[in-house]
């Protein structure tokens, strides 16, 4: 089989995107619903750690449903029909965003209700017992100005254990330590990218692994307000915790989606899923981990480009240590 091979009930309408592991094509299904059918490459079913993350992709999307998570409308998890249809994001991700508009900062209203979407979707995922690992520019798709997260490759649920992994710009000190994820990692990435909306720049810059290992464990940043003085206070303090040090130390997702929501104006509603919304935690959401990767991420925002990374865009500290 071939990535360009076609998959019955879907018509290929164009090419969005490419991944390291996947070709993203515009479709229509039986319905007549425009989605993105992501159809793995060869090299993704060969190699099983590859493979094993696209099935998880796959089964997580059609698990979750919840207005800021991408959602998964039918797959098929593994073997040579691999597949899966995805709800179609006519923005593209905010890292096409942010490239198209060529290096300007979003306006602040455009940034909050970006990160308070992704809030709620990191809020709901925590809640669920789950862990995303890979919150970043890359992974946010946007229609209409609202933001879902996307790429649930390496999710994992923390009862049933997982790897490690995350992009550099992103990861914890924790990770970097080679310690577990947890829903504190997930909003250290969430801080980055609050950071990195808000500021105009990323938190940390690095031309290495080794630079921005050093960066993230030890380097303190300036403070947002002093940035960017327009950013309502409530958000830039809480925006700064989530890039604490210590886990203990950083605020759940959900008090940032409720400082978010108010900034908008708006009364955060309660984030409880609804019994439609809470998938049974799968038995097998095992993580994959880091797959082989050479090109490094795109420099998708006003920040430096990404260094030259061992493994590419996601890394695993335990894989790495062998
Ligand atoms: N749901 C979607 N709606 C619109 N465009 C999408 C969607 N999913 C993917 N794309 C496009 O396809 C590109 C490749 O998809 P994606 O990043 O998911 O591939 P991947 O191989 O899993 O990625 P990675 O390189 O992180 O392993 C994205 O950058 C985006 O431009």
């Amino acid at each position: 089989m071939t990535s360009e091979r076609s998959i019955p009930g879907y018509k290929l309408l164009h090419l969005l995107g490419r991944g390291h592991t996947a070709l993203v094509h515009l479709a229509q299904d039986a319905q007549g619903r425009q989605v993105a059918l992501k159809i793995p490459l060869e090299e993704t079913l060969r190699v099983q750690e590859a493979a094993e993350r696209f099935g998880n992709e796959v089964r997580l999307s059609l698990q979750f449903r919840h207005p800021h998570i991408v959602p998964g409308y039918a797959g098929t998890a593994f073997g040579p029909r691999a597949f899966v249809a995805l709800g179609y994001y006519p923005e593209g991700t905010l890292c096409d965003v942010l490239t198209r508009r060529a290096g300007e900062k979003l306006p602040l209203e455009e940034a909050l209700r970006i990160l308070a979407d992704i809030a709620s979707g990191l809020t709901y995922l925590h809640r669920l017992g789950a862990v995303h690992q890979d919150v970043k520019t890359q992974n946010v798709y946007l229609a209409g100005g609202r933001a879902a997260l996307g790429d649930l490759g390496s999710t994992y649920f923390t009862a049933q254990g997982g790897q490690s992994s995350g992009s550099p710009f992103y990861m914890a000190p924790e990770i970097y330590r080679g310690e577990s994820s947890s829903p504190a990692s997930d909003v250290y990435s969430l801080g980055v990218l609050a950071y990195e909306l808000l500021s105009g720049q990323r938190p940390h810059q690095g031309n290495s692994y080794e630079e921005l290992m050093v960066a993230h464990l030890t380097r303190f940043v300036p403070p947002l307000s002093h940035l960017n003085p327009q950013v309502p206070r409530p958000v830039a303090r809480l925006a700064e915790l989530a890039l604490a040090k210590r886990p203990q130390d950083r605020p759940p997702a959900d008090a940032l989606r409720q400082a978010l929501l108010k900034a908008l104006g708006e009364p955060p509603e309660d984030e409880t899923p609804t019994e439609a919304e809470s998938p049974a935690p799968v038995t097998a959401a095992r993580q994959t981990g880091r797959h082989s990767q050479s090109a490094p991420p795109p420099p998708c925002s006003l920040a430096a480009p990404a260094p030259e990374e061992r493994g590419g865009t996601r890394w695993n500290p335990f894989k790495r240590r062998k």
